[in-house]
């Protein structure tokens, strides 16, 4: 498959680089001056393109590859590649499911767990005696309750949390108490989780209404997607008090993080990397490559979005 071009929207990790330039004639987007010259040199050799969270996939670069067959995104979100445009097109996508869940769910209770014992900010030796609250036996309100929302139960079930949701079905099944409103949910939650994927309906959906009935006890975690959360009102919130803490992997502006977070003492800040452990970017790379080798042969995509 030495001759099928790849085209990588942006730099990954080593490992996925490597693996796909052993297989495929891989191009390297950042390494032409823009797109458009990309495209006049090389558009017509590009059967597949692999996008990230970073970098997607919008409907230009689409339409200037005459012959593109596939995009597969290495990531599980696809809300930067343009899912309608593939559609017309009969272009499949595929995305990284599964593979992830579990280190997005260890990250959400990690930040979960760093702002109530605050391990980030645990006093000095010497330092006058320092009381936090602890996360054990918390009310935990997931916004989301697809695998990697029911990956967070799971793990917040075993500190005794009692567990609800909103989702855009009842997922009667999971035993949760399910809200069809995130403000009651907000309401009745010691912490937030925010584990939905984004869609129009779900940009802001952590409003100032929602942080105002969390509370200022209340604690915010957010592993899904930084527009799921009204970034200006957030700061306010945590500014006047009007919210106890915050834990975020994601931002609305990435890579940028707002200054105002980075100085408040109540939030936990990572920079969006939820799914970055060497065991889950290398099976991650592995499904983008079972994907593109399944396209190439006509076999059915493993891990198909639309
Ligand atoms: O944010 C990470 C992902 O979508 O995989």
């Amino acid at each position: 498959m030495e001759s099928m071009g790849v085209l990588m929207t942006c730099p990954m990790h080593s490992y996925i680089q490597e693996e796909l330039a052993k297989r495929f004639k891989l191009f390297k987007l950042w390494h032409f001056p823009s797109f458009a010259a990309f495209a006049q040199a090389h558009g017509t050799s590009v059967r597949a393109v692999v996008a990230s969270v970073k970098v997607g996939v919008d409907a230009t670069t689409i339409d200037s590859l005459p012959n593109l067959q596939i995009v597969s995104t290495y990531s599980v979100g696809y809300d930067n590649i343009d899912l309608r445009k593939c559609r017309e097109k009969g272009i499949p996508v595929t995305n990284t499911p599964n593979v992830l869940t579990d280190d997005v769910a260890d990250l959400a209770i990690a930040l979960a767990l760093s702002l109530f014992c605050t391990i980030s900010h645990s006093p000095r030796r010497n330092s006058a005696p320092h009381l936090t609250p602890k996360l054990s036996g918390k009310a935990v309100g997931i916004i989301g309750l697809g695998r990697i929302g029911l990956a967070i139960a799971k793990r917040a079930e075993a500190f005794g949390c009692p567990i609800s949701y909103h989702s855009r079905s009842v997922k009667a099944e999971s035993g949760y108490r399910y809200y069809s409103n995130v403000l009651d949910l907000a309401a009745d939650s010691e912490v937030l989780v925010v584990a939905c994927t984004l869609t129009h309906e779900t940009r802001h959906i952590v409003n100032r209404g929602v942080m105002n009935a969390l509370g200022p006890k209340g604690i915010l975690i957010n592993i899904g997607r930084g527009p799921h959360v009204d970034e200006p009102e957030l700061v306010s919130a945590l500014t006047e008090g009007r919210l106890g803490g915050a834990g975020l992997d994601v931002f609305e502006k990435e890579p940028e993080v707002r200054e105002e977070l980075l100085r408040l003492e109540n939030v936990v800040l990572t920079p969006h990397v939820g799914s970055d452990t060497v065991e889950t970017c290398m099976a991650m790379a592995d499904l983008v490559i079972a994907n593109l080798e399944a396209s190439f042969l006509g076999k059915p995509l493993l891990t198909p979005i639309n």
